[in-house]
């Protein structure tokens, strides 16, 4: 239509762009204009979207999305018929009514117990947690640990409780000079293993990893403390065949940016992106603790106005997208075998808060700050959603309690999904922990059983299977585009992998093997 007034010709019948099509939806059937579609246009349409959903839903190998939605149609549909809307921090009674905030606290103190933080959240405890639901995935919540670290390493406002409980803002800033930008500039750390979204948080919040503090503080002319070269750490911290964070490299490099007074910031992967592999979280830290005395533990950073602050200059951040979601109860199975009836392949590391270290004058040290994890992965949410959590101590000031919205918000939104919690409460209201470790043991003996099966199908060249030991992630050769398309197969390099989930069956896993024995599975057609 012409964007005139009056009035406009209808719907486009020829679409001048090419978008992408996906077979078996038209593109014509969807488009929108000036007069609105009849009853039987759109229900066509919606047809022809939900034939296409249910046959990808039924064929869905290639990401870490549970495909069970917990029956959410079944008891949350009459929710449709609200406007919920969480805006504000969820520990606030919030302006606006048409809130779930008592199932998003439920859903936060759930993960709060489950990761060893102290709960339930208390304004006046610095150790007890805060976290809240985010409207994208783990993402947002990624992003939200880079904000939150940036800040608190480069000594900025935070939240402060005064003697009488009242939560004030303690306005600090450091007195920075020239000479004094290296004391707030946090150098970040992660694996080359890691989610690319990160990188997309750093860019957005202007931090540095390796190669780029290197590069700004200029110590590329000096040697690179791990023998790849600078260059080597462009993509990050190199890891392992299995996808782990090579943890000499990391010490290294961490080891050499301390030196050099950088705060540091360490994100290490729970389940990672392609692999599925899980960082020794724990090994870390107790390897890392030495190198952050005292200076990096605590360290008295002067404020203005003539204000000192104790603070650590080191942030450890777990990115638990998929992994925080179902370590829990890996880690339960693996303690107590007699109780579960079943015990996981391996036992995977502690990653969450409850992982201490002690200080060479035997102080025990928490060093896990935050952790993310996306709803939509492991618990089967079925859209983005996550989860953000740290503690009250490392919590960033709000912009000044905001009236128009009745609260104080630390949140990174304004208007925040409502829905995400009832929905992530509804699964989990459903489940012990025993079924729970349920889910992990039939998960894992199909990953094992996919492992199996793919193995066994002899071509050349071969399928070059592989799967991490503890992870859901079983990695092959990619094959052609039609069987990429059908299974939604993520792709790295020349490899793909199948991540099983909760969702996935042994009939999915038959006819995946089928489908990559047949004679073109990896022949691109002319
Ligand atoms: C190829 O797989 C992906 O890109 C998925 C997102 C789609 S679900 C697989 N992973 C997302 C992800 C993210 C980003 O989470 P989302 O924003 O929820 O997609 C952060 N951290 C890790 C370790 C992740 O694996």
């Amino acid at each position: 239509h012409n964007g005139q007034a009056g009035l406009v010709s209808g719907p486009l019948k020829n679409p001048t762009h090419e978008y992408p099509e996906e077979p078996g939806i038209d593109a014509r059937d969807f488009q929108i204009a000036g007069h609105a579609l009849t009853d039987v246009q759109r229900r066509r349409a919606l047809d022809s979207m939900a034939r296409y959903l249910t046959y990808k839903r039924d064929h869905m190998l290639g990401y870490q999305f549970s495909q069970d939605t917990d029956g959410s149609r079944r008891d949350l549909s009459r929710f449709l018929d609200f406007h919920v809307n969480n805006m504000g921090d969820p520990f606030d009674r919030g302006g606006y009514k048409p809130n779930t905030r008592v199932a998003e606290r439920a859903v936060l103190d759930y993960y709060a117990s489950l990761w060893h933080a102290e709960w339930p959240h208390n304004p006046k405890n610095g150790e007890s947690y805060w976290g809240y639901m985010t409207s994208m995935g783990s993402t947002e919540a990624n992003l939200y640990a880079l904000w939150n670290a940036r800040d608190y390493l480069a000594g900025k406002m935070l939240l402060k409780t005064k003697s009488d409980g009242k939560q004030t803002l303690t306005y600090v800033e450091p007195e920075t000079s020239p000479k004094n930008e290296k004391l707030v500039t946090p150098v970040v750390f992660y694996s080359q293993d890691t989610h690319y979204s990160f990188g997309k948080g750093m860019r957005v919040l202007g931090m540095y990893n390796v190669y780029g503090a290197a590069q700004k503080f200029k110590y590329m002319n000096e040697k690179c403390p791990i023998g790849d070269g600078w260059e080597g750490c462009r993509d990050g911290v190199p890891s392992n065949k299995d996808g782990e964070v090579d943890i000499d490299k990391l010490y290294k490099l961490v080891k050499f940016f301390v030196e050099k007074e950088h705060p540091i910031l360490v994100s290490l992967n729970y389940g990672s992106t392609f692999k599925g592999a899980h960082d020794h979280v724990e090994e870390i830290c107790h390897k890392l603790l030495p190198l952050f005395e005292p200076q990096h533990l605590e360290h008295e950073l002067t404020f203005g106005p003539k204000q000192k602050v104790t603070r650590r200059r080191f942030w450890i951040h777990v990115d638990g997208a998929l992994g925080a979601g179902y370590g829990p109860f890996m880690r339960m199975a693996s303690a107590e075998p007699h109780v579960f009836h079943w015990t996981p392949e391996v036992t995977l590391p502690a990653f969450d808060f409850g992982v201490r270290a002690r200080t060479k004058k035997g102080k025990s040290v928490d060093m896990v700050s935050s952790i993310s994890m996306s709803g939509h992965k492991w618990p089967g949410v079925p859209w983005p959603c996550s989860l953000y959590m740290s503690k009250v101590k490392y919590q960033m000031a709000p912009p000044a309690e905001v009236p128009v919205i009745g609260s104080k918000d630390t949140t990174f939104a304004g208007s925040r999904n409502g829905f995400s919690p009832l929905v992530m409460w509804n699964a989990l209201a459903q489940l012990s922990y025993s079924d729970q470790v349920e889910r992990c043991r039939i998960a894992t003996e199909l990953a094992e059983y996919m492992e199996r099966r793919l193995k066994e199908i002899d071509i050349t060249p071969s399928l070059e299977v592989a799967r991490t030991p503890g992870s859901f992630s079983v990695r092959f050769r990619r094959p052609n585009a039609r069987l990429l398309a059908k299974w939604s197969m993520s792709e790295v390099g020349d490899h793909v992998h199948a991540f099983v989930m909760p969702s996935t069956t042994r009939e999915e896993i038959d006819e995946l093997v089928y489908d990559l024995q047949t004679s073109d599975a990896f022949i691109e057609p002319a």
